[in-house]
């Protein structure tokens, strides 16, 4: 286990690569966040806070801001992730030229892949063989941690140093680390989790009562476990923070990005307007994609997925895919005890 604190660079100048960066920084970690855009790297060094994704929190003094990536990872003993999946690879590939073998790198984006099913771990595990990996996931609203209201997280890696550092920088008395050794099953129910919160956003406006909200969730639990299972994942793993855990945030927060888009697909909005409106990411649109496209060729039964893949692309009208799901028969509560026939 490391002694002194770890050197650490967050690559990502969104709200939860600036949290991060932030909670490193305050744990007296040397601590640069890279961001691509040079003006708001000036600004973030003359005002100590990110206005254009986390407004209103005060940075630590002693974070670093820069736009140079060779200052940024060069000397970092641990780089943690925060880029929206349709640029993590392009971002990592810029990044190799400067990483050394024995840095330690942390994917913290719930996103998969387009094309190619890709979870960021695989994406690191390809363009960066030797390196380090983990994945941090877990019910972690950004502008929560910004205001200090207790969290916890999972770091899940094979490499027990690895996790030992991660939970160095991180944990503090309003944020704990767990871990976890499923680093598939952590990063797909942080991706897939995004999906089920645009359903309950859906279904919110369409002033459904608790009692269709919990079984939504909890179909929602089935759903993305039988898929994660199917592709390699322990089941337990989401019985855990990065699982139900996220899930329930998620899917009950108003500040989840990916609830707004559902409550705005609810309300009768245009996809389109919708995410020019937002200005930042929701991951769950291209992942309701991508697990389709994957459950489709798996043959793996997701009624949920396929119901928000007939509203958004299809254009079904929301009450029709809803009345379909009530109607679809008998299954097993929970299909590891009672299998499906
Ligand atoms: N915000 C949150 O509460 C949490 C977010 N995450 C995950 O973290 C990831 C990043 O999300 P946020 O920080 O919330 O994003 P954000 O929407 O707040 O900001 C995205 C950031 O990525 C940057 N970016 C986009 N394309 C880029 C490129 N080609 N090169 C360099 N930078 C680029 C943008 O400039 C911006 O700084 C997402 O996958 C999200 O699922 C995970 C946990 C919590
Ligand atoms: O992952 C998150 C909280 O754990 C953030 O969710 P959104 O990306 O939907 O805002």
């Amino acid at each position: 286990m490391s002694v002194s604190k770890p050197r650490v660079a967050v690559l990502g100048g969104g709200s939860f690569g600036t949290v991060i960066a932030n909670l490193a920084a305050s744990n007296g970690c040397h601590t640069t966040q890279w961001l691509r855009d040079a003006e708001l790297v000036a600004e973030m060094q003359a005002t100590h806070q990110n206005t254009r994704y986390l407004k209103g929190f005060d940075l630590h003094p002693t974070l670093a801001f820069s736009s140079d990536l060779a200052q940024s990872v060069g000397q970092a003993d641990l780089v943690f992730v925060a880029i929206p999946s349709k640029a993590f690879r392009q971002v990592v590939q810029n990044a190799k030229p400067y990483l050394q073998t024995k840095q330690m790198l942390v994917s913290m984006t719930k996103g998969i892949e387009a094309g190619t099913f890709s979870l960021m771990s695989q994406i690191l595990r390809e363009e960066v063989p030797n390196a380090r990996l983990g994945v941090l996931s877990g019910p972690n609203l950004a502008k929560e941690i910004a205001a200090k209201m207790p969290a916890g997280t999972v770091i899940a890696s094979l490499d027990p140093d690895l996790r030992a550092t991660v939970h160095q920088a991180l944990a503090c008395p309003y944020f704990r680390v767990f871990a976890n050794t499923d680093i598939y099953g952590v990063e797909l129910s942080g991706a897939l989790k995004n999906i089920y919160a645009i359903a309950t956003g859906m279904a919110q406006a369409n002033k459904v009562g608790e009692n269709t909200r919990s079984m939504l969730l909890t179909r929602a639990l089935a759903e993305m476990s039988r898929f994660a299972v199917q592709l390699g994942a322990n089941p337990l793993t989401f019985l855990g923070l990065a699982g139900v855990g996220d899930l329930f945030a998620t899917c009950s927060s108003p500040l989840s990005r990916n609830y707004q888009v559902g409550f705005a697909l609810g309300s009768g909005k245009k996809l389109a307007d919708i995410i020019a409106d937002l200005e930042q990411t929701a991951e769950g649109i291209n992942t309701i994609q991508q697990v389709k496209q994957q459950a489709d060729k798996l043959g793996v039964y997701m009624p949920i997925v396929s119901g928000l893949y007939d509203i958004i692309f299809n254009e079904q009208p929301i009450i029709d895919v809803a009345a379909k799901m009530m109607n679809s028969g008998q299954r097993s509560d929970v299909e590891f005890v009672l299998p499906n026939r």
